[in-house]
């Protein structure tokens, strides 16, 4: 039976569920045995139980192994060629809640899912199982893997019961939070918006666009600025005037409730992003209720009255007798002529607002990083803009298509700063062969279990030395217009910044259509940027060259496990939902000549 509920109390009850089988069972049994055998534990009863319950753990390990294994054997049979298990990394703890603690300090003061990559070098397998209190947790770098999760075998799999329980409160019935019936009715409303001209209405871009760059311009050369505040601003003044037909207006800096709107957006994904970290475990870190709501009772408090304005206004419409038509003039209008019911509206238009929002402003923030970071790539990208357009010339969208060498970098920077760094997948309710793992680790074909998550990690295959060459994890749009493009042409899958598959990315135009006019106007009115360095927050590592530590993917840096990255990063990137950097991005900049 699928499940409906996905409530915080539902949460909580499976929650304790597992909970009782990992812990209290075994104590109980230990209690009955002295019981029945009138033994006094005495100075011992906390080792005892504290052994027992390792003991517990470690036979309802094997048991869980043993049981995977039969049923592999049994789905494999008639095949040719072995079918592997998926290591499960091994803790100190009962249960690895050890394995808990570390990731959520590597999460604090750690690089992007270092973690993770320690484990799947440890392993030597590009997939594998973290297992807590029994609760299988699979997380996968595998380009193969991915490609059968989102597109091959794409019917063995849906969005899942883990990721509703934990975005339940957020995301509620909206698209990104929908499997079958209800996520075909959003995507077959939402669809048809996303490709008539609206995502190509680049005046509506150039009016927040110029708003943007008048605030850097007022600034001062000496002065820097959170770059990454004011694209948030940027993207989320133009989403919501995209979608509701309504500005939010935080590029006026005004103080009137709106920042209380976009401070819960940003602390709701952060609640979220912990709890994905304290897998199935996360309600017992919420003894006193659901940390979320708050947060989702601010957002949905805005969101609610636009919603039943325009359902009011349709209503009034059919009273006077006048035919509802869809002109399709917001996101908004175009829902409420699909749909009569508040929360499937309101969710939707959440559900937007999160996929619009956050992913392009980490698209703008990094390719800012990035130019701080490379001058040379700065200039020439701002010649070839210059060469086509001139200092404030319009470009059309031809116009844009154009500008091969400005595609380049924001392709690259959709690479390596993947703004949706994970994904998650949960197989149905049966169990699946995946497909011999790519040339990472080349592990033969492995058996993943029936419902149960699969986070991809789509920033670590696009890292992946075995899958772009050694220069992987260096910053070079010309990447994308030598002879190194084959590696994409041939191997779509190991470029999936917008995801693959029927559940793609909706928005992939409106996001190229914003962020390159956004570069071109940028790139027309200033030349030089700096990241501020006594402003901006250093990453927390201390790196240390003496020994490299060599791994078979190639992907870690000299000293330290983890990626290259972190020795040339000068930022801190964070991690919620979409990836960010850590305390803004702080740069002074210089106006063209
Ligand atoms: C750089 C910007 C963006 C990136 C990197 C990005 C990335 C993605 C990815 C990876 C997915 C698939 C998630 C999965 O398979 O689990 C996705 C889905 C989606 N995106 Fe985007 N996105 C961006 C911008 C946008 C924008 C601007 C919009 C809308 C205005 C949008 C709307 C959507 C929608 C509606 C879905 C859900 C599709 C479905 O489940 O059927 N995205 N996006």
């Amino acid at each position: 039976m699928a499940r409906e509920d996905f409530s915080y109390e539902s949460a909580r009850l499976r929650a304790l569920g597992n909970l009782t089988k990992t812990v209290i069972v075994p104590a109980l049994v230990l209690a009955s045995l002295a019981k029945a055998t009138k033994i006094k534990l005495g100075y011992y009863t906390i080792p005892c139980y504290g052994l027992c319950i390792f003991l517990g753990s470690y036979l309802q390990g094997l048991y869980r192994g043993f049981r995977l294994g039969r049923d592999s054997e049994r789905l494999a049979r008639g095949r040719e060629g072995s079918v592997g298990s998926i290591p499960v990394v091994r803790g100190k703890l009962p249960g690895n809640i050890d394995l808990i603690i570390r990731a959520l300090a590597n999460q604090r003061s750690g690089y992007v899912h270092d973690i993770f990559l320690e484990w799947f070098e440890e392993y030597q397998s590009t997939i594998i199982n973290v297992r807590l209190l029994g609760i299988d947790k699979f997380i996968t770098m595998d380009s193969e893997h991915v490609k059968f999760l989102l597109v091959t075998g794409h019917r063995n799999f849906f969005r899942g019961d883990t990721q509703k329980e934990l975005l339940e409160t957020f995301l509620g019935t909206g698209i990104l939070n929908r499997d079958d019936e209800m996520w075909k009715a959003h995507r077959t409303t939402t669809r048809p918006f996303f490709i008539n001209d609206r995502t190509s209405d680049l005046g509506l871009f150039d009016k927040y666009i110029n708003r943007t760059l008048n605030h850097i311009s007022n600034v001062g050369p000496n002065r820097p600025i959170d770059f990454e505040d004011l694209a948030a601003r940027f993207t989320i003044d133009t989403a919501s005037e995209f979608l509701f037909g309504h500005n939010l207006d935080t590029l006026s800096y005004r103080a009137d409730g709106f920042d209380s709107f976009v401070d819960a957006f940003a602390k709701i994904q952060q609640v979220s992003l912990e709890r994905s970290i304290r897998g199935g475990l996360w309600p017992l870190f919420e003894p006193f209720g659901d940390r979320s709501k708050k947060y989702g009772d601010v957002i949905k408090g805005w969101v609610t009255p636009l919603v039943e304005r325009a359902l009011e206004h349709k209503r009034k419409m059919s009273e006077k007798g006048h035919q509802i038509q869809d002109d399709q003039s917001t996101f908004l209008e175009h829902l409420a002529y699909s749909f009569d019911d508040v929360t499937i509206i309101r969710d939707q238009l959440i559900n937007l607002l999160l996929a619009a929002r956050d992913t392009t402003t980490a698209l703008l923030t990094y390719t800012v990083y990035m130019f701080t970071q490379h001058p040379e790539i700065l200039a020439r990208a701002r010649k070839e803009v210059v060469e086509a357009l001139g200092p404030d010339g319009t470009p059309t969208l031809e116009g844009i298509r154009k500008l091969k060498y400005l595609r380049a970098v924001l392709n690259e920077t959709l690479r390596l700063f993947c703004p949706l760094h994970g994904s998650i997948r949960q197989s149905r309710d049966h169990g699946v062969i995946l497909p011999p793992s790519d040339a990472t680790y080349q592990r033969g074909p492995m058996y993943l279990p029936p419902n149960s998550p699969v986070f991809t990690l789509p920033i670590l295959i696009q890292r992946n030395e075995a899958l772009w060459g050694p220069d992987a994890h260096i910053y070079d749009p010309d990447r994308w217009l030598d002879e190194r493009l084959q590696r994409v042409t041939s191997n779509p899958a190991i470029f999936i910044p917008f995801g693959a598959g029927p559940r793609n990315c909706l928005g992939q135009n409106y996001a190229y259509n914003e962020a390159s006019l956004f570069m071109i106007r940028l790139l027309q009115r200033f030349e030089g940027f700096t990241l501020a360095e006594d402003k901006q927050l250093p990453p927390p590592w201390k790196m240390n060259s003496q020994h490299t530590h060599h791994s078979k993917r190639g992907m870690f840096g000299p000293g330290w496990p983890g990626t290259k990255r972190k020795a040339v990063e000068k930022i801190w990137p964070g991690h919620n939902i979409v990836l960010f950097v850590k305390g803004g991005l702080w740069v002074r900049v210089k106006k063209a000549e």
